[in-house]
């Protein structure tokens, strides 16, 4: 980083300087660059000039649609391939240069770890933690910290998705890190195992340690995560509370159809922006001509196509239209708008655990946001 770790947290929060230990922050980046080679030797960046904060403590939310460079810039965080330029510091210790110093705090799942599936969930674990040189009672408290005990003795191959993924959760606990970092977590996984994912990440949070979870589906971390930073095309849009952003969103309405998918695709094909809303239904976020949805013209437009909705209601919280805001009319896939202006970051005053105070401040999300 530019500043040294003894500088880092030498900021203004509500107007008074304030300092936080190297600590304050579990991973930062700056100016973050990875290129990825295509065909014709066309050299386009994954990830671009990013810099990130995610605070210590509590759940952080990476978020962005596919192909944003959230797996990209996890893997240079982890050591697995290399940026071309930028910084990247992990509790306050450069990585990958230093990365052995602090390898034993982080935990993380980028791909579908191998488990023996004829093996127990808790023999598979007991082996890991023998070539980890973890003691094997470690086992039965990762177990007990995904809710996985009862089960424990069941074959891999007999577990759900669900709990795969939870049993995957628990292999990254047993070196207990501070620092855990899954990617896509609930990919494939049904509503309960979104469910249970969703409170395991919780409950380690409010262990104290620090979650980040990257994600391309912003409603669903939106319920989970404190804070979140917001990429698009490599480049970093937001990034905040997840309270402040969503006060920044124009919203959007949730419509309730007998064939939610049916309509959803009618919606689309129209032109309208929309998302699964989390509580169920859809959310319409955006008018054909990219303008704010007006509900009586919604209603309008379903009924003269025979579609009567069940509800249409406004709904307000979505960081979903926070993302569609601050790309406002820039289809995906086209140029991303100018990177936000680098603004001094704001880390949490202390590095108390998060489950006993509110997640500290992050880059004033008004820079970025309108
Ligand atoms: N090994 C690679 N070689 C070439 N291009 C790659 C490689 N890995 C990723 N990319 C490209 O880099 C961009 C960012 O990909 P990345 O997987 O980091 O995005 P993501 O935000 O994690 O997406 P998703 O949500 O789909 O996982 C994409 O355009 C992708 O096609």
């Amino acid at each position: 980083m530019r500043q040294g770790p003894a500088q880092i947290g030498e900021v203004s929060v509500s107007g008074s300087a304030m300092s936080a230990s190297a600590d304050g922050w579990a991973l930062r980046t700056q100016g973050l660059v990875k290129s990825y080679r295509r065909r014709r030797g066309v050299s386009v960046p994954a990830v671009d000039r990013l810099d990130l904060n995610v605070p210590a403590g509590g759940v952080h939310g990476f978020l962005g649609p596919n192909g944003s460079g959230k797996t990209t810039t996890i893997r240079m965080a982890l050591g697995l391939i290399r940026a071309d330029a930028g910084q990247i510091e992990i509790f306050g210790t450069q990585v990958p240069q230093r990365l052995p110093e602090v390898v034993d705090r982080v935990g993380a799942i980028v791909e579908q770890p191998k488990f023996f599936p004829n093996f127990s969930a808790r023999r598979n674990l007991e082996l890991l933690a023998t070539g980890i040189g973890t003691p094997p009672a470690q086992v039965g408290k990762v177990l007990e910290q995904v809710g996985l005990s009862e089960r424990a003795r069941d074959r891999y191959k007999t577990y759900s998705l669900g709990m795969k993924q939870r049993l995957a959760i628990a292999a990254t606990l047993l070196k207990d890190p501070d620092l855990l970092i899954f990617d896509e977590p609930t990919n494939g996984l049904d509503p309960a195992g979104i469910h249970a994912v969703r409170l395991t990440m919780r409950q380690l949070a409010g262990q104290g340690k620090t979650v980040l979870v990257s994600s391309h589906i912003l409603a669903e971390v939106q319920q989970v995560a404190d804070t979140v930073s917001i990429v698009g095309q490599g480049r970093l849009l937001a990034e905040g509370r997840v309270r402040d952003l969503l006060a920044s969103a124009g919203g959007g309405f949730v419509v309730r159809a007998t064939d939610p998918v049916a309509t959803g695709e009618l919606l689309r094909s129209a032109g309208f922006r929309l998302t699964q809303n989390p509580d169920g239904g859809l959310l319409v976020t955006l008018a054909p001509d990219g303008s704010a949805v007006d509900g009586a013209a919604l209603n309008r437009f379903l009924a003269e196509r025979g579609i009567f909705a069940a509800e249409l209601y406004r709904q307000t919280d979505s960081l979903e239209q926070v993302f569609l805001d601050l790309t406002a009319g820039v289809a995906l896939g086209q140029p991303s708008p100018p990177a936000p202006p680098t603004s001094p970051a704001r880390p949490p005053a202390t590095s108390q655990p998060p489950g006993s105070q509110p997640p500290p401040a992050l880059p004033s999300s008004s820079e970025p946001l309108r």
